[in-house]
C-alpha cells in the first residue's frame, strides 16, 4: 500500500494540461471489441483502471499497438470468448468499475458476455439492473451465480430492437446497452438514456464505426441496427473531473494555475458551479485561468438562504465533484449544504476532514454542510487513507493547503484515476512524495 507526504501550504503556479477522461476511456476502450478491424484510441490517460482494462483487452485476444504514450491501436480480430470463463478474467475484471461495459459488446458481437461483480469505489449501493434489464429486453437471457463473489452471464442466439424505458439513466448502464444493441435486428430506442459527454463521445464513435445512432445528447436514443461495424479513429475529452479537481485546489492553495486545453463546452454547468463557491474563473480561448484567491465568498439564494450544491443526472452536476466542491468550501466565506443524492457512502470522508480542523456537520449519509473558515484558521496536517478516488483528491487538496505535514495511505484509490497526480502537481510548485 503505498502513500503520499503531503507538506502543506505551497503556493502553486503555473499550467496544467488535464489527462484524458477516465470514465469516457472506460467505455470507449471496450467498444474496440464491436469490430475485427483496427481502432486507434488517442489521449489515453496512463491511470490504473484504465491500464487494468488494456490488459483484459489483451487477455481477450485484442491485439494492442502502442503509437506513443498516449494512443494505442487496437484490433479485435482474434477474441478468445472462453476467456471470459477463466479465473484470471474473474479476478481481473472483478478489479474495477469499467469492466462491466465488456458485456454489451460481446453480446453484440459473439452473443455472449460474462462479468464478476465489478469493482471500483465503494460509495454505496451500485446496482446493475438496468444493464441486465435492457439486455433481456433486447433479447439475451440472464443469469447471476452467487458463488464467489457474484458472476453475471448474458447469452442470446439473436438480439431485437425494441423500446425500453431505463429504470435509472445510467452512465455505465446506457453505454453497454446502446452497445449491445448497435447491431441488433431493427430499432432500439433507449428512453431515459444518461447523456454525459462520455456518452456523447461513445455515440459520436460508433457513428464513424457504421452505427446508426441518433438522439445523440438528449436521453432518447434511437439505434437502427446495423450488420457489422468497420474500424476509427478516436480522442477522448480533457477529464472533467480532473478540470474540476485543479479549479477546487487552486482556490485552497491559493494558488494562480492555468488549465490547458479543457474544451469547455463540454464541461456543462462544471465552471458555474465553482463560481458560486466565489472563485473567480477566467476563460481564455479553451482554457481556465484561476487567479490566486485570498479570500472566496459563498453565494447564497435570491431569498437569501443557503446555497445548496447536489448532484443529479448529466446536464446536472456530476456526482464525482461533489467532495471537491465540498473540500474547496471549507476555506470560504459562508456556509454550503452539499446533497449527495446518488452515493449513501461518499461523505463519510469528512471525519478527516474536521480532524484536520474543518467546520462540516455531516447531517445524514448524503448532506453535509460546510460552514467556511475563511482563512481564519488552516487545517491542521494529519494521518489519514483515501477512501476512494474522489475523497482521496478532496483530502489531498486539503492536506496540501494545511499547515505541517500529512500523510495519505492507500493512494492506490487515487491511482485509479488520476495519471501521475503527484508528479505534475510537484512541477508547479507542490510537495508531495511517494512514499
Ligand atoms: C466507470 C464510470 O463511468 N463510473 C461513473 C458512473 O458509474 P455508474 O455507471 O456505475 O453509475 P450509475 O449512473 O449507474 O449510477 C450511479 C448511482 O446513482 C444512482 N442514480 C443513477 C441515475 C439516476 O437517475 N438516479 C440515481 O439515483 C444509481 O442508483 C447509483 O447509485 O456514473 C456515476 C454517476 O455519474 C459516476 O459516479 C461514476 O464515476
Ligand atoms: C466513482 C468513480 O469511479 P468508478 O465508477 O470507476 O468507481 C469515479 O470516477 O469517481
Amino acid at each position: 500500500m503505498a502513500s503520499f507526504k503531503i507538506t502543506g501550504g505551497r503556493h502553486l503556479k503555473g499550467e496544467i494540461v488535464p489527462q484524458g477522461a477516465k470514465n469516457e476511456a472506460l467505455q470507449i476502450l471496450c467498444a474496440v471489441l464491436l469490430t475485427p478491424e483496427p481502432v486507434t484510441i488517442h489521449n489515453i490517460p496512463s491511470i490504473r483502471d484504465v491500464n487494468q482494462l488494456i490488459d483484459l483487452l489483451g487477455d481477450l485476444g485484442v491485439r494492442r499497438t502502442m503509437l506513443n504514450d498516449s494512443s494505442i491501436r487496437f484490433e479485435a480480430n482474434d477474441v478468445n470468448t472462453d476467456y471470459m470463463e477463466s479465473d484470471s478474467f474473474r479476478q481481473k475484471a472483478a478489479a474495477l468499475r469499467g469492466s462491466v461495459m465488456l458485456l454489451g459488446p460481446m453480446l453484440a458481437r459473439f452473443r455472449k458476455g460474462r462479468i464478476p461483480r465489478p469493482g471500483g469505489d465503494k460509495i454505496g449501493r451500485r446496482r446493475l439492473d438496468t444493464h441486465f434489464l435492457g439486455f433481456e429486453k433486447l433479447g439475451a437471457e440472464f443469469s447471476y451465480d452467487q458463488e464467489d463473489g457474484g458472476f453475471y452471464r448474458v447469452d442470446a442466439k439473436n438480439l431485437k430492437g425494441t423500446y425500453m424505458l431505463l429504470d435509472e439513466a445510467s452512465v455505465t448502464g446506457t453505454a453497454n446497452v446502446l452497445m449491445a444493441a448497435v447491431m441488433a435486428e431493427g430499432t432500439t430506442t433507449i428512453y431515459n438514456a444518461a447523456c454525459e459527454p462520455y456518452l456523447q463521445q461513445l455515440c459520436l464513435m460508433l457513428n464513424r464505426m457504421g452505427a446508426k445512432i441518433s438522439g445523440v445528447g438528449s436521453n432518447l436514443l434511437t439505434i437502427e441496427g446495423v450488420e457489422k461495424l468497420g474500424g476509427t479513429e478516436h480522442t477522448m475529452l480533457p477529464d472533467m473531473i480532473e478540470i474540476g479537481s485543479f479549479i477546487g485546489l487552486a482556490a485552497m492553495t491559493k494558488s494562480e494555475i492555468t488549465i490547458k486545453n479543457c474544451q469547455v463546452p463540454m464541461l456543462g454547468v462544471i465552471p458555474d458551479v465553482f463560481k458560486r463557491l466565489g472563485i473567480q474563473l477566467e476563460i481564455r480561448g479553451d482554457d481556465i485561468f484561476v487567479p490566486a484567491q485570498e479570500h472566496y465568498r459563498i453565494d447564497s439564494y435570491l431569498d437569501g438562504s443557503t446555497l445548496t450544491v447536489a448532484d443529479a443526472p448529466w446536464p446536472g452536476f456530476t456526482p464525482d465533484l461533489l467532495s471537491i466542491v465540498l473540500v474547496t468550501a471549507i476555506q470560504a466565506q459562508g456556509t454550503v449544504l452539499i446533497h449527495q443524492k446518488m452515493f449513501e457512502s461518499r461523505l463519510f470522508f469528512v471525519d478527516k476532514l474536521i480532524e484536520m480542523g474543518a467546520q462540516i456537520i455531516l447531517c445524514d449519509p448524503h448532506r453535509a454542510t460546510v460552514i467556511g473558515l475563511n482563512r481564519d484558521t488552516p487545517l491542521r496536517g494529519i494521518r489519514m487513507t483515501s477512501p476512494d478516488i474522489r475523497a482521496g483528491v478532496a483530502l489531498l487538496i486539503a492536506a496540501m493547503s494545511a499547515r505541517g505535514v500529512s500523510i495519505i495511505d492507500n493512494i492506490e484509490q487515487i491511482d485509479r484515476g488520476y495519471q501521475h497526480i503527484d508528479t505534475r502537481l510537484n512541477a508547479i510548485g507542490a510537495e508531495i512524495i511517494r512514499l
